[in-house]
């Protein structure tokens, strides 16, 4: 498809201006201007196109449009979502520069600034069909929370970003996408870039800070969706942060990061209202009897949920290093999402008593 048949502008629902990409200006013909596109278009890949647009067409260091990648779905009514985007985020306005492009290779191809967005099953595969597609001088910044395991242990999202396309950043924080407020940007020694990105994402109504720590920042923001999944289940201890796990996985993360937006402020928002929470809820008043991916599909209509297949990896990180009991609270949600125990387990959770102690002489576990 030619691209000014293929793009469509959005508006509220989608606005069907199909020369949208006619009028744009090519990022070589004003080469000092930077191009951002968006690899998503779920709830928090929309909220944020629009967030970024409101900012690209403010400020003059980037171009106004903002290209945003949509995994196209025929609608029950017939409908493409690249041309009807009502499903993710229904009833807000997106900004007029926010140009949906359903074709992946096209809608990075012009970009040096990629925000990867998708439910993070999903990343890998995007990130292979990106191989060689990409601008050379593109950096790329990830909003997934989720990570993957691989034989030789847990592959954070950020860090399949960078292995297989070079380029990375996080930004994770208290951000539900109806309710946004805040968010961290961990990044890797290259503070100017990390500040391009938050020239990019801040407003006055979302305020955002950096911290040198990548893995602290992604692994706040993966871990919390499974504390939501206990919170869910009514467990209390839900606001006892795990901070020990995330140090022993990876012992560079940073006592700084906690007291950043994507550690308890992201947590508490997440376990008091976000989607794990409420289908972990609804999980626990039917027993356990309806599964996680029957209640995803009727509560979410097509979201997805991050926290169920998080647990099952966590479990298999802490299976694999014997570190199962140290870690109750995450190995009882795995358990329990997988059907092995009863939503009411969690109830009884009790901290490990030996886990402190355990911490301080954690080395010889890594
Ligand atoms: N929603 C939030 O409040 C929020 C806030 C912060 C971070 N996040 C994180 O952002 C990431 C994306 O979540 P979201 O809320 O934007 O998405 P979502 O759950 O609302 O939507 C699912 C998305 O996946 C797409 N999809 C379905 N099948 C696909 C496939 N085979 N390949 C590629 N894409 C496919 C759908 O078209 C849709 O865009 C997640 O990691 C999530 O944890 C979400
Ligand atoms: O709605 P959830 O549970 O996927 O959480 C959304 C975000 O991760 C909150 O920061």
């Amino acid at each position: 498809m030619a691209p000014s048949m293929e793009s469509q502008q959005l508006e509220g629902p989608l606005n069907n201006n199909a020369n949208a990409s006619a009028n744009v200006v090519l990022a070589d013909e004003v080469p000092h201007k930077s191009r951002v596109t968006v690899v998503g278009s779920g709830n928090w890949g929309s909220v944020a196109s629009k967030l970024i647009a409101s900012n690209t067409q403010k400020i003059n260091s980037f171009h106004d449009e903002v290209r945003m990648w949509v995994f196209e779905e025929t609608l029950p009514s017939g409908e493409k979502l690249a041309e009807e985007n009502v499903k993710y985020l229904p009833g807000i306005k997106l900004p007029k520069n926010v140009v949906a492009d359903p074709d992946l290779e096209h809608a990075v191809r012009d970009a040096n600034m990629l925000v990867f967005v998708t439910p993070h099953q999903f990343m890998e595969g995007i990130c292979k069909r990106l191989v060689g597609k990409i601008r050379k001088d593109a950096v790329a910044i990830s909003l997934i929370k989720g990570m993957e395991v691989k034989r030789e242990g847990p592959c954070m999202i950020c860090t399949l970003i960078s292995k297989i396309l070079g380029i990375s950043c996080v930004l994770m924080g208290a951000n539900i996408a109806n309710e946004f407020s805040e968010a961290t940007v961990g990044y890797r020694e290259d503070k100017e870039i990390a500040e391009k990105w938050v020239r990019l994402f801040n407003t006055p109504y979302f305020m955002v800070s950096t911290v040198e720590d990548v893995e602290g920042v992604e692994l706040c923001g993966t871990r919390k969706n499974v504390v939501a999944l206990a919170a869910g289940c009514n467990n209390e201890d839900w606001l006892e942060r795990d901070e020990g796990l995330l140090k022993l996985l990876f012992p560079s993360v940073k006592d700084n990061t906690f007291f950043e937006s994507c550690e308890v402020a992201d947590l508490i928002t997440t376990c008091l209202g976000g989607r794990n929470r409420r289908c972990a809820d609804a999980f626990a008043r039917n027993g356990g009897k309806r599964s996680f991916d029957e209640l995803e599909a009727e509560m979410l209509q097509g979201q997805k949920l991050q926290g169920v297949s998080t647990a099952k990896e966590v479990y298999e990180v802490l299976h694999h290093r014997g570190w199962l009991e140290l870690f109750p609270l995450f190995a009882t949600v795995h358990e329990i999402c997988s059907g092995r125990l009863a939503p009411s387990t969690i109830v009884e959770y009790t901290e490990h008593s030996a886990r402190l102690p355990l911490l301080e002489s954690s080395a010889h576990l890594n």
